[in-house]
């Protein structure tokens, strides 16, 4: 792999990617750093957490001039905590240089980002919603931006934010940089780089199979009624130093947060009916470890970058495969190992076959956890917690108590007894979650076509675009329910609705797929979308 110095980079770049503590570039980042700082438009595809915010981020703040006071970059995510979160590495990036960047996503009070956009940053990172009220509002003005980056391109198009992204990138001069990152490429993927870009180079580095190589991937066949029981016991049994646990819908998601913290565990979700506040707050508390377990619909299951995720469970299994990819790809990223488990209902087993078939990639068949085993997990954890407290001699002011009690008692019967009681067991607390319906793969799946790799029906070309046209049709109305409209009669359909939402954005919107992360119906899928994918989208041809 080529060290960062090899690349001709600006030293106050080249200081930034040290303090990041990047020592050597990772394939994607060397494939396309040299390629996109000769103004190259490209197409670029790796696995999930192998670098692909660098590998633009890199060439871009590189090239950007300080001295500049008008918006020169915008970079595009599907979802506010990846815009935040791309935009502060793309901060630390530029730090040295002095580059000034601004994150603009929905469910932020709109007139502080108007006075940020006053400090004339040079790249904003933005979700397509929001950015077209500001476009509206003439508080971003395009005209002298030279480089465009989406990120998580494939997931954008999938949202239905192409109308919105033609929309804005009809304002951007056409003489431009253009560059679209992902882990998954679908063929739909084709047709906005034919719009937009100017004869790309398609980048790929998918080696054999789409999921990140670090990944231990099993799946647990259960009924819809034990998923909880095996939920507590695969976490007592793994002990996860920090979990996503993806569920269906935006219930489910509250549901099971809250059985779990009835269980005593540190969880809280994250869906797009939250308020950017609660929203803001769960991603911080995660972050910084004050609680281990993320509850969340797949608004969390593309880009998010959270150190120490050793776990990923789908507690519901995922739509399609490339949602499996990008939520099983939270956790075994930046060179580190994970585990991602599955739980498959009986009906289900064929839409799990299919996502193995296109990912390529078996998943192995583990029982459902016993209570042996998540007992022996829970009492290992235990010990870790007491031999973690001795290390950090934080229990002095116990000593005094503690030789009064050896004293008396037998020491093993009293260690045991205080486990017991840090345990906390509160197994026998009955819960009962709402049903989801299962998924299931559509009849004709395994249309299978010339080149034996092709995986066509419910999932190719003819059912997918009829479902896109749908959902199409439903956005170009939703506008007047936007809460925080405040630019009527706007030139463009107002969509921020789907910038995965708030209750703002959200509540009142008509949109017609509930593919926005935050409509109000609790019940609502945050993505209820038919399985419609070919197989050669994920894999490298
Ligand atoms: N060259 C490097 N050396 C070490 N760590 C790196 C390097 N480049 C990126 N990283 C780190 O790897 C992690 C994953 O990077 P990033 O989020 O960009 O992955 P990604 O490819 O965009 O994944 P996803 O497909 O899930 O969005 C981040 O924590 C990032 O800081
Ligand atoms: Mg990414």
């Amino acid at each position: 792999m080529k060290t960062f110095q090899e690349f001709g980079l600006d030293a106050s770049v080249l200081r930034a990617i040290t303090e990041m503590g990047f020592e050597e570039s990772t394939p994607i980042q060397e494939k396309t750093i040299p390629l996109a700082m000769e103004g190259r438009d490209l197409i670029g595809q790796a696995q999930t957490g192998t670098g692909k915010t660098a590998a633009f981020g890199i060439p871009l703040v590189n090239k950007i001039n300080v001295k500049e006071e008008r918006i020169s970059a915008l970079i595009m995510c599907p979802t506010r905590e990846l815009a935040i979160q791309v935009a502060e590495e793309v901060e630390k990036l530029g730090r040295f240089k002095g580059i000034r960047s601004l994150p603009i996503y929905g469910g932020q009070d709109i007139v502080k980002q108007i006075r940020a956009l006053k400090k004339k940053p040079q790249i904003i990172i933005g979700t397509p919603g929001r950015l077209l009220d500001h476009i509206n509002r003439k508080t971003i003005k395009l005209d002298d931006v030279q480089t465009v980056i989406l990120d998580e391109a494939d997931e954008m198009l999938d949202m239905g934010f192409m109308d919105d992204i033609q929309s804005i990138l009809k304002l951007v001069p056409t003489e431009r940089h253009t560059m679209l990152f992902s882990a998954t490429m679908p063929t739909n993927i084709q047709k906005l780089a034919q719009q937009f870009l100017t004869n790309p180079e398609h980048v790929s580095v998918i080696p054999k199979h789409v999921s990140a190589p670090l990944i231990e991937q099993a799946y647990i066949e259960l009924h819809e009624k034990q998923k909880f029981e095996a939920l507590s016991r695969l976490i007592d049994m793994e002990a996860p130093d920090l979990a996503i646990i993806f569920g269906r819908t935006k219930r489910r998601v509250d549901e099971l947060a809250e059985a779990l913290q009835k269980r005593g565990y540190a969880a809280e979700g994250l869906h797009g009916d939250l308020s950017q506040n609660q929203r803001d707050n769960v991603m911080r508390k995660f972050r910084d470890g004050s609680i281990d377990v993320l509850v969340a619909t797949d608004v969390a299951a593309r880009g998010l970058d959270v150190s120490g995720v050793t776990h990923v469970i789908n507690f519901d299994l995922p739509q399609d495969p490339e949602s499996y990819v990008h939520r099983i790809g939270r956790t075994g990223r930046a060179g580190k190992e994970g585990t991602a488990w599955t739980f498959v209902t009986p009906r289900e087993m064929d839409h799990l076959h299919f996502i193995e078939k296109v990912t390529r990639h078996k998943i192995n068949k583990k029982p459902l956890p016993s209570i042996a085993e998540a007992v022996e997990g829970k009492q290992k954890m235990t010990a870790e917690r007491i031999l973690d407290m001795l290390q950090k001699e934080e229990h002095q002011e116990f000593k005094g108590l503690a030789i009064q009690l050896l004293e008396q008692y037998d020491s093993v019967n009293l260690l045991a007894a205080a486990m017991k009681l840090l345990t906390g067991d509160k197994k026998d607390l009955n819960i009962e979650l709402t049903p989801e319906d299962p998924i299931r793969a559509r009849k004709k799946k395994f249309d299978v076509r010339s080149s034996g790799r092709r995986v066509g029906g419910g999932y190719g070309s003819g059912s997918g675009s009829s479902d896109r046209r749908q959902g199409g049709g439903g956005y170009g109305g939703s506008g007047s329910g936007s809460g925080n409209s405040s630019s009527g009669g706007s030139r463009y359909p107002r969509k921020d609705s789907r910038d995965y939402g708030s209750n703002r954005e959200g509540g009142s919107s008509s949109t017609s797929r509930n593919r926005e992360y935050g409509s109000n119906n609790s019940g609502n899928r945050d993505r209820s979308r038919a399985p419609r994918k070919s197989e050669d989208t994920l894999v490298n041809k």
